[in-house]
């Protein structure tokens, strides 16, 4: 999937509905550039980076996200898959977030790519600009999303690729020489690979999902198995007033599972769950697993898709990598029939990826309550809502 515009039908929302999406050509904070080095070196920070209070309350506790051990389901025993399978069901029906280690992911293509990430991001700003994101492709350097939004600002820099099963024909590693030269060959053949590895991983990921619902084990790894998947480096900087801002806004994330890696000991994912914020904390040797919205429309509501956020500190600077798995653009989002009890009304109406993601990108900034605004909007402002709602 290219990501770039859409020929979509959603081209005319209910206009109250167009809530959240606030850059507008030509204000006065257009030319507004993010420079790390500039910014953070100022004693306060820019006023487009202050996020209200009441998105910015400090954690409580930690989240001991469950560690779920995919040795067992790799090698077939049963016993394992099931236990396997059974943290992943309660996880997922609490709050979305569970982690997974002997995942097969080899430490040294990990460690080759935070380090080929922490290479990027140190570049000089007019140096990482040459690869800057176009409007509404997936592909490139962002400083602060400060070309899309003028307030509420994160305090980050991101580098994104888009992933569609075609690493293996060198996409990554020519965009990253066309854009900023042939010194970055190597770095596109670390993500080409990591991308791969996470696309494996993703697949094995879904089938256990699959056995934890009680849905034929290949269902899901088949429904994403053409899948268009997105995968990103976040680099946080450090900032002068961390309690004013926010790396990653309070958002659950539209794709169907986030895979992420935090790097080393450097603490910021924040999950809201049980009425607070709580931490969690990087742990050596595993990924971080969440739901997204796609994926909770796709189990009919059962698997939760969580709100979270990356906070930033004063002292050091933070890098994770996020995967983001996302089915093919044109595949329709419905849950399986033995999702959908009889009797029981759908909870999400039929969408495409192609269409959520467009609404990310063009009407609505993703935050708290992307699917629950996507859903209303595609219901209302579409006249075929009846055919979106059926469960055959
Ligand atoms: C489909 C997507 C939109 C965002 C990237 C992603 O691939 C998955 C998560 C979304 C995001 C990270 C959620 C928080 C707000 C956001 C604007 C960001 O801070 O990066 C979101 C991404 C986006 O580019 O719209
Ligand atoms: O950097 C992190 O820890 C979280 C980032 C995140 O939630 C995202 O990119 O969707
Ligand atoms: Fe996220």
């Amino acid at each position: 999937m290219e990501y770039s515009s859409p020929t979509s039908l959603l081209l005319c929302p209910p206009i109250d509905l167009i809530q959240n999406v606030e850059k507008d050509a030509g204000s006065d904070s257009s030319s507004f550039v993010f420079d790390s080095t500039h910014h953070r070196n100022q004693a306060s920070i820019p006023r487009q980076f202050v996020w209200p209070a009441s998105e910015r309350s400090g954690a409580s506790n930690e989240l001991q996200a469950p560690v779920v051990d995919l040795d067992g389901f790799f090698r077939g025993d049963r016993a394992s898959t099931e236990l396997a399978a059974e943290l992943v069901r309660s996880a997922c029906t609490d709050h979305g977030f569970f982690q997974v280690v002997n995942h097969g992911v080899s430490p040294s293509l990990v460690a080759d790519a935070l380090a080929t990430a922490e290479e990027f991001f140190k570049l000089p700003l007019v140096h990482k600009l040459r690869a800057c994101r176009k409007p509404r492709s997936m592909w490139g350097y962002t400083g602060a999303h400060s070309d899309r939004f003028s307030s509420k600002l994160p305090w980050k820099e991101t580098l994104s690729f888009a992933n569609d099963g075609m690493a293996s024909q060198s996409v990554i590693p020519d965009y990253l020489i066309a854009n900023l030269g042939t010194e970055f060959h190597r770095m596109g053949k670390v993500y080409e690979r990591y991308c791969k590895a996470m696309e494996d991983l993703s697949l094995s990921i879904m089938e256990l999902i699959g056995i934890s619902l009680g849905v034929d084990r290949s269902h899901f790894r088949e429904f994403f198995s053409d899948g268009s998947s997105i995968m990103r480096c976040n680099n946080y900087p450090q900032c002068q007033e961390p309690e004013l801002t926010l790396g990653t806004g309070p958002h659950c994330d539209p794709t169907s599972i986030t895979i992420l890696l935090q790097q080393g000991d450097v603490d910021g994912l924040e999950v809201f769950t049980g009425g607070g914020w709580r931490l969690v904390r990087p742990m050596s040797g595993a990924f971080v697993v969440n739901i997204g919205d796609t994926f909770m429309a796709l189990s009919n509501g059962r698997y939760k898709s969580c709100l979270h956020r990356a906070v930033v500190n004063r002292i050091r600077e933070r890098r994770s990598l996020a995967f983001f798995l996302c089915p093919r653009e044109d595949r329709v989002v419905r849950p399986p029939g033995c999702l959908v009890e009889q009797g029981e009304a759908r909870k999400y109406p039929d969408f495409t990826w192609a269409e959520l993601f467009d609404f990310t990108q063009t009407q609505y900034r993703a935050d708290t309550r992307t699917l629950q605004t996507f859903a209303q909007w595609l219901l209302s402002s579409n006249t075929s809502s009846s055919r979106r709602l059926c469960s055959g």
